[in-house]
């Protein structure tokens, strides 16, 4: 039975007679593809991705990719009829109330092959969010606060006026047990879920010393989506935390060049990431120096 993804965190979704994704109970996540030459784009993407012949990505980075299953003609959500979907591993079915963050990477979602129609949608959003003075913006995210008040799922409109310091406090807040919005973000979770050897940020450092050779391809407007689950971290599993990369319709090729673009963002979040590592020990060892006195 498909229902629609209630994890579903930014991007197109299937509710109000709109098309979006669709999940079953054996783990797959369902993307219908897009018309025109973005739904072909992303399926031309995966299969390259997928195909045994094609070894130019490692398969160390292939890992930070969905699970690739084909595609599947199947009822579309928005009521239209049949469409073809990308069926893909779904990245959260593995997880119990998990805290997502979609971050979109980039100082700019537009590609000189697009429309002009489309450029001129992606400046605006890109000017008015933090895509340009970040280099990434955040495009949606839940975090789960307890039984009690369940998960803080902001607005979209809400999530695109973020600025700088809000970014900043968000992701405290991804990592703490108090994430209401008033109160100051404890980051208890930070070092577990952004630090250690299997920490987001050892493996946004894996993805980046790839981008800094790979000139395969040059990634548009896609995501990076890490999730992790509170239970999951105090059983002590060893890889709680995922950092995953979507949304692939405005790939293009890379042509030799490296995806500047990308690594730029890429670069700019792990500053974000470890400038919050760096202020979190400093304040531990401001507080340790006062216990002693
Ligand atoms: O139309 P909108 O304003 O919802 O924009 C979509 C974007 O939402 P955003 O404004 O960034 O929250 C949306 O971004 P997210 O997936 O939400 O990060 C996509 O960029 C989507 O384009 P595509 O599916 O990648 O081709 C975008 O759709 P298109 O405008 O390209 O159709
Ligand atoms: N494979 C996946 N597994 C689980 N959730 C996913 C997966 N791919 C996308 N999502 C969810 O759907 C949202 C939108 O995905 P995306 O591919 O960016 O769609 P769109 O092209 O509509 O923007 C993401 O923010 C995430 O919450």
């Amino acid at each position: 039975m498909l229902k629609v993804p209630e994890h579903q965190v930014a991007g197109h979704q299937a509710i109000d007679g709109n098309l979006g994704p669709l999940i079953d109970d054996s783990g797959r996540f369902y993307k219908p593809l897009q018309d025109g030459e973005r739904g072909t784009k992303e399926l031309g993407f995966y299969h390259s991705l997928s195909s045994v012949s094609d070894t130019r990505v490692p398969d160390h980075i292939r890992r930070f990719f969905p699970g690739f299953y084909g595609s599947q003609v199947l009822e579309a959500s928005d009521g239209s009829g049949l469409r073809p979907h990308l069926v893909l591993q779904d990245l959260v079915s593995n997880h119990i109330n998990p805290c997502i963050l979609d971050v979109k990477m980039g100082s700019r979602t537009w590609y000189p092959e697009a429309s002009d129609d489309y450029i001129q949608r992606c400046l605006e959003k890109d000017r008015t969010t933090t895509t340009v003075s970040l280099g990434f913006r955040i495009s949606g995210l839940q975090i789960y606060e307890n039984k009690e008040s369940g998960f803080w799922k902001p607005a979209r409109k809400d999530v695109l006026s973020f600025t700088a310091d809000d970014v900043r406090l968000v992701l405290g807040k991804f990592v703490s047990s108090n994430s209401n919005a008033n109160a100051k973000p404890d980051c208890c979770f930070a070092h577990s879920v952004y630090g250690g050897p299997a920490g987001v940020l050892e493996q946004l450092l894996e993805l980046k010393t790839w981008f800094e050779d790979q000139t395969i391809y040059h990634f548009h407007s896609s995501s990076l989506l890490i999730l992790f689950d509170k239970e999951s971290l105090l059983k002590g599993r060893t890889r709680f935390a995922e950092v995953k990369l979507i949304d692939f319709a405005h790939v293009e090729e890379g042509k030799g060049v490296i995806d500047h673009n990308f690594l730029g963002g890429l670069c700019s979040f792990i500053n974000f990431i470890s400038q919050l590592l760096s202020d979190l020990k400093e304040s531990t060892m401001k507080k340790c120096l006062c216990n002693h006195k």
